[in-house]
């Protein structure tokens, strides 16, 4: 009989605190971890590279299916590497996430990165990224939470994340960019960034990232009755 990895997955907007909590949960757990983002993120990347045109589905569609991506796990960083270049840092600003969020809103390219992301299931288990994790990607996932935060904090966190990270910001851009890619996100026909049925919803706005995590853990060991 096979037994099939349980999953956690983590649903929400952008800033919400998602990545912070995913690593937390997949380090205490020692679970394997997806982040669908990157993939959407890096595939972003290469239609930027290539010149492929990003308002056109027909041509987005081959180049998700052929995507050679790799991720690569060590000591608790994520490397993302894309036809064999260190991308990790290039697919995190601004400009490549919106290109993400405008090429994710097309069904034939959600579709196309669909076996990719369920091949990361595995034992001992998987803590699922993204916005459609729990409703369409992992269905089945026995534990499902949705991360919320206020669009103010979410631009907030994004500004001070990305100003450690070197990039120079301007909130009130920000704040407008992350509610515009909410907007689509969220409106979008296909996959629409909304809690599934059977999530707990955890809005993070006036929470700590070790309140966020200790609730996150307490509801998976609930559920799963770990240790
Ligand atoms: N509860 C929280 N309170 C304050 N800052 C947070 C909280 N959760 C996450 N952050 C910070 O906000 C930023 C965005 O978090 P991240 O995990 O990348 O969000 P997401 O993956 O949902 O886009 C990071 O710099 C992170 O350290
Ligand atoms: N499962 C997923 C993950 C990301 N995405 C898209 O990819 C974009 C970038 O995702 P991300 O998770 O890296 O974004 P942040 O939350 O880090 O800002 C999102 O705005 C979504 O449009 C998606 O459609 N489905």
């Amino acid at each position: 009989m096979t037994v099939i990895a349980p999953v956690i997955t983590i649903d929400g907007p952008s800033g919400a605190g998602k990545g912070t909590l995913c690593k937390a949960l997949a380090e205490a757990l020692q679970w394997h971890l997806l982040d669908s983002g990157a993939i959407y993120r890096v595939l972003a990347l290469a239609a930027l590279h290539h010149q492929v045109a990003i308002d056109s589905e027909e041509a987005l569609v081959p180049l998700a299916a052929h995507l050679d991506v790799r991720f690569e796990v060590e000591q608790g960083q994520l490397t993302v590497v894309l036809e064999g270049e260190d991308v990790s840092q290039a697919i995190r600003n601004e400009t490549v996430g919106n290109t993400a969020s405008q090429i994710a809103a097309f069904p034939r390219v959600r579709e196309a990165l669909l076996r990719r992301q369920r091949a990361f299931r595995a034992a001992p288990g998987l803590i699922a990224d993204g916005r459609d994790m729990g409703t369409v990607v992992f269905p089945d996932a026995p534990v499902k939470i949705f991360l919320d935060a206020s669009s103010e904090e979410r631009a907030h966190r994004r500004m001070r994340q990305l100003q450690e990270k070197g990039f120079s910001v301007n909130f009130e851009r920000l704040l407008s960019e992350i509610k515009e890619r909410d907007d689509r996100d969220r409106n979008r026909t296909v996959a629409p960034l909304v809690p599934a049925a059977d999530a707990l919803v955890l809005d993070s706005t006036r929470l700590t990232i070790d309140e966020v995590i200790a609730k996150a853990l307490a509801r998976a060991r609930q559920i799963l009755a770990l240790s």
